[in-house]
């Protein structure tokens, strides 16, 4: 199927949150949910299920991150399938996976990709994007 130019589709946004900031995730996606519903979700495992269960988002949901959740999205992103990033890192906590989460940061570097792994970058990344569409 032939997707439509950008700049006149929802942006395809990726969701990711440790699990610290699973929390801060699901009050993020409550703020912005009447833009997210309009947007393409996708996110590793226990952070779409969440957002699902609690906020009523559509998510496709990939691997929980430490089962390869990260390099999914990686790898779609470096096809072109990923247009924001929105990576809620817990930076007090080493992780089994730090390797994949390296890799996917990279990705979005790579490609130029906008990543957020903060809430408040992740608020203004969102702000500008809802007031495009
Ligand atoms: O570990 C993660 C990102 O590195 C997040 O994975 P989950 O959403 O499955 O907890």
């Amino acid at each position: 199927m032939t997707q439509a130019p950008a700049q006149h589709r929802p942006p395809r946004i990726a969701l990711i949150a440790h699990d610290h900031k699973k929390d801060t995730m699901v009050e993020l996606a409550r703020e912005f949910a009447p833009f997210l519903t309009q947007c393409t979700l996708s996110a590793t495992g226990t952070t779409g299920r969440r957002l699902i269960a609690e906020v009523g988002l559509t998510v496709e949901c990939m691997l929980s991150g430490p089962w390869g959740g990260d390099l999914q999205i990686g790898s779609r992103l470096s096809q072109g399938e990923v247009d924001v990033v929105i990576f809620l890192r817990d930076p007090m906590t080493p992780q089994p996976h730090e390797p994949d989460i390296n890799a996917l940061v990279r990705a979005c570097d790579v490609h130029d990709v906008p990543c957020a792994t903060n809430l408040s970058s992740a608020r203004l990344l969102l702000k500008q994007l809802a007031a495009r569409v």
